[in-house]
């Protein structure tokens, strides 16, 4: 079954909604699509701090690698974890780059049809298409926690998964003026975890590195490990983008999946 009139049907819904968050002064968080609406409340654990695997993301487009990545972390985590419900997380700012490719309307319609096309898999853990106006992830964390905590004052723990790419730039000094790694950290980690998987491109002495150092250290059994099959490794993004724009659509599709593919094809997105 195709997911894509459902999403395209939300496309007004889903205007008004970012337009009001955008110029809200207070919003940092909103959810804009959940397959309960008890969420993050759908799993079978019905004790204990409910467990929320989010993958935060550009979706620029949404690929298989991050389908991948958010999949085999609700399987097979190291140390194993029972996850309650899973957001895919969207920020309309970005740490270290300025808004280009798509609006944030078109990613978030990706992302909807990207969770249509896994509930029935993440089942029956609840799943969540959310928007945040934070770039950082300690401010994304509180921005969460705040927004569950007035809305169903239930106070869950928080798994980020991330790529190593992306947990070298979480422990690097430059997003945290004026204090240090630890510090900045230490609120963020009393409160949630992160998830990581092995990039390809990350340069082997970096990682090494990094496993090493002492940062990564003050914050153990904070951070676990996920793999991700050897096919999802080498996928990104800018390769489906530039794949768009050489008019390879099957080669799009392979990196991002059908109805992503033809959305995008549909929309004329990435072709300049
Ligand atoms: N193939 C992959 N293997 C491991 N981690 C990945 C992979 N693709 C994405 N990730 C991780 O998923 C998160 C979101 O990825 P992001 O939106 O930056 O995708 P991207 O494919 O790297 O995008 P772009 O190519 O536009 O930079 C990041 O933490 C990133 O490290
Ligand atoms: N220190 C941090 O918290 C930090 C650093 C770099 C990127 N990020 C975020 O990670 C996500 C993925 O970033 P890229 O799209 O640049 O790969 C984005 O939401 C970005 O803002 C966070």
């Amino acid at each position: 079954m195709s997911h894509l009139p459902s999403v395209l049907a939300r496309r007004p819904i889903l205007t008004a909604l970012l337009t009001a968050f955008h110029s809200s002064g207070s919003a940092d968080f909103a959810l804009t699509y959940t397959t309960a609406p008890t969420w993050p409340l759908a799993g079978a654990r019905t004790n204990g701090a409910p467990r929320i695997a989010i993958l935060d993301s550009s979706f620029n487009p949404p690929t298989l690698a991050h389908r991948a990545l958010l999949l085999h972390t609700l399987r097979r985590t190291d140390p194993p974890t029972d996850f309650d419900a899973a957001l895919l997380l969207f920020s309309t700012t970005n740490a270290d780059k300025q808004p280009s490719g798509t609006g944030p309307v078109e990613r978030v319609m990706m992302m909807e049809l990207a969770a249509r096309t896994m509930a029935s898999e993440i089942s029956p853990r609840a799943l969540a298409v959310g928007v945040t106006k934070h770039a950082r992830f300690v401010d994304k964390a509180e921005a969460i926690l705040r927004s569950l905590a007035s809305s169903s004052s239930v106070t869950p723990e928080l798994y980020f998964i991330m790529g190593l790419d992306t947990i070298l730039r979480l422990f690097s000094p430059k997003y945290y003026p004026g204090t240090t790694v630890v510090q900045a950290l230490g609120p963020f980690f009393a409160r949630s975890k992160v998830v990581c998987a092995d990039r390809a491109g990350v340069q082997e002495e970096e990682a090494v590195r990094f496993w090493a150092g002492e940062e990564v250290k003050e914050f153990d059994g904070r951070v676990g490990r996920v793999e991700i099959p050897e096919e999802a490794r080498e996928l990104s993004s800018t390769r489906a983008r530039e794949a768009v724009r050489r008019g390879e659509w099957e080669e799009v599709e392979r990196i991002v999946g059908k109805e992503v593919a033809q959305f995008v094809k549909d929309e004329g997105l990435y072709a300049v």
